[in-house]
Protein backbone atom coordinates (compact mmCIF):
# COMPACT_ATOMS: atom_id res chain seq x y z
CA UNK A 1 0.00 0.00 0.00
CA UNK A 2 2.67 2.58 0.97
CA UNK A 3 6.32 2.28 0.38
CA UNK A 4 8.83 5.02 1.23
CA UNK A 5 12.12 4.54 -0.18
CA UNK A 6 15.30 6.99 1.31
CA UNK A 7 13.31 9.68 2.34
CA UNK A 8 14.96 12.72 3.60
CA UNK A 9 13.06 16.21 4.77
CA UNK A 10 15.43 19.24 5.79
CA UNK A 11 14.45 21.93 7.30
CA UNK A 12 16.62 25.28 7.91
CA UNK A 13 16.33 27.15 11.60
CA UNK A 14 15.84 30.56 12.25
CA UNK A 15 19.90 30.88 11.82
CA UNK A 16 20.35 28.69 8.43
CA UNK A 17 21.50 25.39 10.21
CA UNK A 18 20.25 22.64 8.59
CA UNK A 19 18.01 20.08 10.61
CA UNK A 20 17.55 16.71 8.83
CA UNK A 21 14.29 15.86 10.29
CA UNK A 22 13.92 12.27 8.77
CA UNK A 23 16.84 10.86 7.60
CA UNK A 24 17.58 8.31 4.85
CA UNK A 25 14.17 6.23 5.81
CA UNK A 26 13.00 2.96 3.93
CA UNK A 27 9.29 1.99 5.25
CA UNK A 28 6.42 -0.50 3.87
CA UNK A 29 3.00 -0.25 5.10
CA UNK A 30 1.07 -3.31 3.94
CA UNK A 31 -2.90 -2.75 2.99
CA UNK A 32 -5.67 -3.11 5.86
CA UNK A 33 -2.80 -2.79 8.65
CA UNK A 34 -3.04 -0.48 11.34
CA UNK A 35 0.77 0.82 11.52
CA UNK A 36 1.92 2.73 14.46
CA UNK A 37 4.95 5.27 14.46
CA UNK A 38 6.16 6.40 17.69
CA UNK A 39 9.21 8.05 19.03
CA UNK A 40 10.49 10.74 21.53
CA UNK A 41 9.80 14.60 21.27
CA UNK A 42 11.48 16.02 18.12
CA UNK A 43 12.02 12.30 16.47
CA UNK A 44 10.02 13.64 13.13
CA UNK A 45 6.89 11.83 13.72
CA UNK A 46 4.93 14.88 12.93
CA UNK A 47 7.06 15.53 9.61
CA UNK A 48 6.84 12.24 9.05
CA UNK A 49 2.68 12.18 9.25
CA UNK A 50 2.50 15.00 7.31
CA UNK A 51 5.40 13.69 4.32
CA UNK A 52 2.68 11.22 3.82
CA UNK A 53 0.07 13.12 1.99
CA UNK A 54 2.73 15.54 0.86
CA UNK A 55 1.96 18.09 3.51
CA UNK A 56 5.58 18.70 3.65
CA UNK A 57 7.73 18.09 0.53
CA UNK A 58 10.57 16.33 0.80
CA UNK A 59 14.21 17.32 0.52
CA UNK A 60 14.67 13.85 -1.19
CA UNK A 61 13.37 10.05 -1.58
CA UNK A 62 9.72 8.78 -3.11
CA UNK A 63 6.41 8.21 -1.30
CA UNK A 64 4.41 5.30 -3.26
CA UNK A 65 0.78 4.92 -2.66
CA UNK A 66 -0.78 2.01 -4.22
CA UNK A 67 1.98 2.65 -6.74
CA UNK A 68 1.67 6.48 -7.39
CA UNK A 69 4.81 7.85 -6.61
CA UNK A 70 3.06 11.49 -4.72
CA UNK A 71 5.79 13.18 -5.49
CA UNK A 72 5.66 13.07 -9.19
CA UNK A 73 2.05 14.13 -9.14
CA UNK A 74 1.25 17.79 -10.18
CA UNK A 75 -0.83 19.87 -8.30
CA UNK A 76 -4.34 18.99 -9.57
CA UNK A 77 -3.93 14.84 -9.40
CA UNK A 78 -2.11 15.35 -5.99
CA UNK A 79 -5.24 17.19 -4.79
CA UNK A 80 -7.40 14.15 -6.29
CA UNK A 81 -5.15 11.60 -4.44
CA UNK A 82 -5.42 13.57 -1.32
CA UNK A 83 -8.97 13.30 -1.18
CA UNK A 84 -8.19 9.29 -0.97
CA UNK A 85 -6.11 10.36 1.96
CA UNK A 86 -7.90 10.86 5.50
CA UNK A 87 -6.30 12.58 8.44
CA UNK A 88 -7.43 13.25 11.72
CA UNK A 89 -5.15 15.51 14.61
CA UNK A 90 -4.54 16.02 18.36
CA UNK A 91 -6.43 19.31 17.85
CA UNK A 92 -9.24 18.33 16.04
CA UNK A 93 -9.13 21.01 13.25
CA UNK A 94 -12.68 21.51 13.09
CA UNK A 95 -14.62 24.93 11.46
CA UNK A 96 -15.69 26.67 14.93
CA UNK A 97 -17.87 28.41 12.82
CA UNK A 98 -19.51 25.16 11.39
CA UNK A 99 -21.92 22.87 12.97
CA UNK A 100 -20.95 18.91 13.53
CA UNK A 101 -22.64 18.37 10.41
CA UNK A 102 -21.42 20.95 8.17
CA UNK A 103 -18.11 20.38 9.77
CA UNK A 104 -18.69 16.69 7.87
CA UNK A 105 -19.99 17.97 4.72
CA UNK A 106 -16.84 20.37 4.14
CA UNK A 107 -14.89 17.77 2.53
CA UNK A 108 -17.49 16.40 0.36
CA UNK A 109 -18.58 20.05 -0.79
CA UNK A 110 -14.99 20.20 -1.72
CA UNK A 111 -14.92 16.95 -3.31
CA UNK A 112 -17.68 18.47 -5.89
CA UNK A 113 -20.32 16.18 -4.45
CA UNK A 114 -23.95 16.99 -4.86
CA UNK A 115 -26.26 18.38 -1.77
CA UNK A 116 -28.81 15.39 -1.30
CA UNK A 117 -25.75 13.18 -1.28
CA UNK A 118 -23.50 15.39 1.16
CA UNK A 119 -26.55 15.16 3.56
CA UNK A 120 -26.76 11.57 3.19
CA UNK A 121 -23.33 10.73 3.54
CA UNK A 122 -23.17 13.06 6.59
CA UNK A 123 -26.08 11.12 8.36
CA UNK A 124 -24.33 8.10 7.34
CA UNK A 125 -21.43 9.23 9.20
CA UNK A 126 -22.91 10.61 12.15
CA UNK A 127 -24.52 7.10 13.02
CA UNK A 128 -21.17 5.64 12.36
CA UNK A 129 -19.23 8.02 15.09
CA UNK A 130 -22.48 7.96 16.87
CA UNK A 131 -23.02 11.73 16.74
CA UNK A 132 -26.52 11.86 15.14
CA UNK A 133 -28.29 13.69 18.21
CA UNK A 134 -25.20 15.90 18.10
CA UNK A 135 -25.63 17.32 14.20
CA UNK A 136 -26.15 20.90 14.94
CA UNK A 137 -24.08 21.09 17.48
CA UNK A 138 -20.80 23.61 17.04
CA UNK A 139 -17.50 22.43 18.12
CA UNK A 140 -17.55 24.35 21.58
CA UNK A 141 -20.43 22.64 22.71
CA UNK A 142 -18.66 19.16 22.18
CA UNK A 143 -16.19 17.00 24.86
CA UNK A 144 -12.52 16.73 23.48
CA UNK A 145 -13.82 12.89 22.62
CA UNK A 146 -17.01 14.19 20.74
CA UNK A 147 -14.75 16.40 19.22
CA UNK A 148 -12.19 13.73 17.65
CA UNK A 149 -15.46 11.43 16.58
CA UNK A 150 -16.05 14.46 14.45
CA UNK A 151 -12.64 14.36 13.05
CA UNK A 152 -13.09 11.21 12.46
CA UNK A 153 -16.16 11.55 10.41
CA UNK A 154 -14.74 14.05 8.34
CA UNK A 155 -11.78 12.15 7.86
CA UNK A 156 -13.55 8.92 6.57
CA UNK A 157 -15.95 11.58 4.45
CA UNK A 158 -14.88 10.61 1.00
CA UNK A 159 -14.22 6.98 1.45
CA UNK A 160 -10.50 7.04 1.61
CA UNK A 161 -8.41 3.80 1.69
CA UNK A 162 -5.54 5.67 3.61
CA UNK A 163 -6.51 7.37 7.21
CA UNK A 164 -3.60 9.07 8.72
CA UNK A 165 -3.86 9.80 12.37
CA UNK A 166 -1.42 12.91 14.27
CA UNK A 167 -1.77 12.07 18.14
CA UNK A 168 -5.30 11.85 17.50
CA UNK A 169 -5.77 10.78 21.24
CA UNK A 170 -2.97 13.29 22.90
CA UNK A 171 -5.00 15.61 24.22
CA UNK A 172 -7.97 13.41 25.64
CA UNK A 173 -8.76 11.90 28.66
CA UNK A 174 -8.26 8.25 28.99
CA UNK A 175 -11.65 7.31 28.68
CA UNK A 176 -12.06 9.25 25.44
CA UNK A 177 -8.75 7.68 23.91
CA UNK A 178 -9.76 4.34 24.74
CA UNK A 179 -13.42 4.65 22.90
CA UNK A 180 -11.23 7.08 20.15
CA UNK A 181 -9.17 3.72 19.25
CA UNK A 182 -11.79 1.23 20.04
CA UNK A 183 -13.47 3.54 17.17
CA UNK A 184 -10.83 3.26 14.97
CA UNK A 185 -10.12 -0.32 15.04
CA UNK A 186 -13.79 -1.16 14.15
CA UNK A 187 -13.67 1.20 11.31
CA UNK A 188 -10.34 0.14 10.07
CA UNK A 189 -12.42 -3.62 9.86
CA UNK A 190 -15.48 -2.41 8.46
CA UNK A 191 -13.87 -0.15 6.08
CA UNK A 192 -10.73 -2.28 5.19
CA UNK A 193 -9.04 0.68 6.10
CA UNK A 194 -4.83 1.23 6.12
CA UNK A 195 -4.15 3.56 8.76
CA UNK A 196 -0.90 4.88 9.82
CA UNK A 197 -1.18 6.92 13.29
CA UNK A 198 2.03 8.49 15.06
CA UNK A 199 2.00 8.75 18.58
CA UNK A 200 4.65 9.23 21.68
CA UNK A 201 2.53 6.75 23.74
CA UNK A 202 2.94 2.76 23.64
CA UNK A 203 -0.50 2.42 24.95
CA UNK A 204 -1.73 3.56 21.67
CA UNK A 205 0.36 1.01 20.11
CA UNK A 206 -0.50 -1.61 22.68
CA UNK A 207 -4.08 -1.34 22.34
CA UNK A 208 -4.71 -0.98 18.69
CA UNK A 209 -1.65 -1.10 15.93
CA UNK A 210 -0.53 -4.23 14.31
CA UNK A 211 2.73 -3.11 13.62
CA UNK A 212 5.07 -0.64 14.97
CA UNK A 213 8.18 1.40 14.02
CA UNK A 214 10.40 3.59 16.08
CA UNK A 215 11.94 6.29 15.03
CA UNK A 216 14.62 8.37 16.62
CA UNK A 217 16.66 11.55 15.68
CA UNK A 218 14.35 11.22 12.32
CA UNK A 219 16.00 7.36 11.87
CA UNK A 220 14.38 4.58 11.87
CA UNK A 221 15.77 2.55 14.29
CA UNK A 222 12.98 -0.87 14.77
CA UNK A 223 10.23 -2.13 13.08
CA UNK A 224 8.02 -5.24 13.60
CA UNK A 225 4.92 -6.63 14.22
CA UNK A 226 3.42 -5.28 17.62
CA UNK A 227 3.61 -8.82 19.33
CA UNK A 228 7.26 -9.55 18.71
CA UNK A 229 8.34 -5.99 19.46
CA UNK A 230 7.32 -6.36 23.04
CA UNK A 231 8.28 -9.71 23.26
CA UNK A 232 11.87 -8.55 22.22
CA UNK A 233 12.76 -4.88 21.68
CA UNK A 234 16.13 -4.71 20.40
CA UNK A 235 16.73 -1.14 21.43
CA UNK A 236 17.41 0.81 24.19
CA UNK A 237 14.43 3.14 23.69
CA UNK A 238 12.03 0.31 22.18
CA UNK A 239 12.88 -1.84 25.31
CA UNK A 240 12.00 2.14 27.38
CA UNK A 241 8.84 2.27 25.34
CA UNK A 242 7.65 -1.52 26.33
CA UNK A 243 8.76 -1.00 29.71
CA UNK A 244 6.18 2.02 29.92
CA UNK A 245 3.07 -0.04 29.77
CA UNK A 246 4.39 -3.48 30.49
CA UNK A 247 6.07 -4.16 33.32
CA UNK A 248 8.97 -5.66 31.63
CA UNK A 249 11.91 -4.47 33.94
CA UNK A 250 13.51 -7.12 37.13
CA UNK A 251 12.40 -6.07 40.01
CA UNK A 252 15.51 -4.34 42.68
CA UNK A 253 15.77 -7.67 44.70
CA UNK A 254 17.10 -9.42 41.30
CA UNK A 255 18.97 -6.66 40.16
CA UNK A 256 20.93 -6.52 43.49
CA UNK A 257 21.65 -9.99 43.52
CA UNK A 258 23.41 -9.46 39.71
CA UNK A 259 25.45 -6.99 40.87
CA UNK A 260 26.25 -8.52 43.73
CA UNK A 261 27.02 -12.09 42.20
CA UNK A 262 24.52 -13.93 43.78
CA UNK A 263 21.76 -14.08 40.99
CA UNK A 264 23.50 -17.65 39.45
CA UNK A 265 22.25 -18.73 35.85
CA UNK A 266 18.67 -16.47 35.05
CA UNK A 267 17.12 -16.52 31.76
CA UNK A 268 13.91 -14.43 30.89
CA UNK A 269 11.65 -16.55 28.66
CA UNK A 270 8.45 -14.44 27.11
CA UNK A 271 5.71 -16.03 25.36
CA UNK A 272 2.99 -15.19 23.17
CA UNK A 273 -0.87 -17.38 24.25
CA UNK A 274 -2.17 -18.58 27.38
CA UNK A 275 -0.12 -21.79 28.29
CA UNK A 276 2.31 -21.94 26.04
CA UNK A 277 5.02 -22.00 28.61
CA UNK A 278 3.81 -23.85 31.43
CA UNK A 279 3.93 -28.00 29.78
CA UNK A 280 7.48 -26.51 28.01
CA UNK A 281 9.46 -25.51 30.98
CA UNK A 282 8.06 -28.38 32.98
CA UNK A 283 9.21 -30.54 29.82
CA UNK A 284 12.39 -28.38 30.07
CA UNK A 285 12.98 -29.52 33.78
CA UNK A 286 12.48 -33.16 33.11
CA UNK A 287 14.27 -33.89 30.37
CA UNK A 288 17.35 -32.08 31.09
CA UNK A 289 16.93 -32.52 34.94
CA UNK A 290 17.44 -28.95 35.59
CA UNK A 291 16.39 -26.94 38.55
CA UNK A 292 13.71 -23.62 37.00
CA UNK A 293 12.51 -21.46 39.75
CA UNK A 294 10.66 -18.99 38.71
CA UNK A 295 11.85 -15.63 40.30
CA UNK A 296 9.15 -13.19 38.84
CA UNK A 297 6.58 -13.28 36.57
CA UNK A 298 4.11 -10.83 34.64
CA UNK A 299 1.83 -11.15 32.05
CA UNK A 300 -0.45 -8.85 30.41
CA UNK A 301 -2.79 -8.86 26.85
CA UNK A 302 -2.02 -7.02 23.11
CA UNK A 303 -5.08 -6.85 21.65
CA UNK A 304 -6.49 -9.99 24.09
CA UNK A 305 -3.42 -12.27 23.19
CA UNK A 306 -1.96 -13.15 26.30
CA UNK A 307 1.93 -11.90 26.46
CA UNK A 308 3.95 -12.38 28.88
CA UNK A 309 7.67 -13.01 30.65
CA UNK A 310 8.90 -15.45 33.54
CA UNK A 311 12.44 -14.68 34.81
CA UNK A 312 13.58 -18.25 35.63
CA UNK A 313 16.89 -18.81 37.97
CA UNK A 314 18.20 -22.63 36.49
CA UNK A 315 20.14 -24.98 38.19
CA UNK A 316 21.62 -28.26 37.19
CA UNK A 317 24.55 -29.13 34.57
CA UNK A 318 26.32 -26.59 32.31
CA UNK A 319 25.50 -28.37 29.22
CA UNK A 320 22.05 -29.84 30.30
CA UNK A 321 21.28 -26.00 30.99
CA UNK A 322 22.48 -24.60 27.69
CA UNK A 323 20.32 -27.83 25.68
CA UNK A 324 17.65 -26.76 28.11
CA UNK A 325 17.72 -22.84 26.59
CA UNK A 326 17.91 -24.56 23.20
CA UNK A 327 14.83 -27.06 23.71
CA UNK A 328 12.70 -23.43 24.71
CA UNK A 329 14.22 -21.81 21.89
CA UNK A 330 13.11 -24.60 19.67
CA UNK A 331 9.59 -24.53 21.37
CA UNK A 332 9.23 -20.85 20.05
CA UNK A 333 9.61 -19.17 23.55
CA UNK A 334 11.72 -16.33 22.98
CA UNK A 335 14.70 -17.24 25.12
CA UNK A 336 17.10 -14.25 26.93
CA UNK A 337 19.74 -14.86 28.89
CA UNK A 338 20.41 -11.94 31.58
CA UNK A 339 22.58 -13.57 34.05
CA UNK A 340 25.46 -16.37 33.20
CA UNK A 341 26.19 -17.08 36.86
N1 LIG B 1 8.88 23.94 10.08
C1 LIG B 1 10.02 23.61 10.69
N2 LIG B 1 11.12 24.37 10.62
C2 LIG B 1 12.28 24.05 11.21
N3 LIG B 1 12.44 22.91 11.94
C3 LIG B 1 11.39 22.11 12.05
C4 LIG B 1 10.12 22.39 11.46
N4 LIG B 1 9.25 21.38 11.77
C5 LIG B 1 9.95 20.51 12.54
N5 LIG B 1 11.22 20.92 12.71
C6 LIG B 1 12.29 20.22 13.44
O1 LIG B 1 12.37 18.89 12.94
C7 LIG B 1 12.56 17.93 13.99
C8 LIG B 1 11.40 16.93 14.00
O2 LIG B 1 10.21 17.61 14.38
P1 LIG B 1 8.78 16.89 14.45
O3 LIG B 1 7.78 17.92 14.82
O4 LIG B 1 8.54 16.14 13.18
O5 LIG B 1 9.02 15.86 15.64
P2 LIG B 1 7.95 15.04 16.50
O6 LIG B 1 8.52 13.68 16.68
O7 LIG B 1 6.62 15.11 15.86
O8 LIG B 1 7.96 15.84 17.87
P3 LIG B 1 6.75 16.08 18.93
O9 LIG B 1 6.36 14.74 19.47
O10 LIG B 1 7.40 16.96 19.97
O11 LIG B 1 5.65 16.76 18.18
C9 LIG B 1 12.68 18.75 15.27
O12 LIG B 1 14.04 18.97 15.50
C10 LIG B 1 11.96 20.05 14.91
O13 LIG B 1 12.48 21.12 15.68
Amino acid sequence: MIEIRNLDKEYKNDKGDIIRAIENLNLKVNSGEIFGIIGPSGAGKSTLIRLLNLLEKPTAGSIEIDGVDLTELDNKRLRETRQKIGMIFQNFNLLSTKTVKENIIFPLKIAGKNKSFRRKRAEELMELVDLSDRADHYPAQLSGGQKQRVGIARALANEPKLLLSDEATSSLDPDSTESILNLLRDIQKEMDLTVVLITHEMGVIKEICDQVAVIEQGNLIEQGNVLDIFARPKTELTRRFVSSVFDYNLPPRIIEDIENGDAGRLVRVSFIEEGTDKPIISKMIRKFDIDANILYGSIDEIRSIPFGTLVLKLDGKESRIEQGIEFLQKKDLIVEVINDG
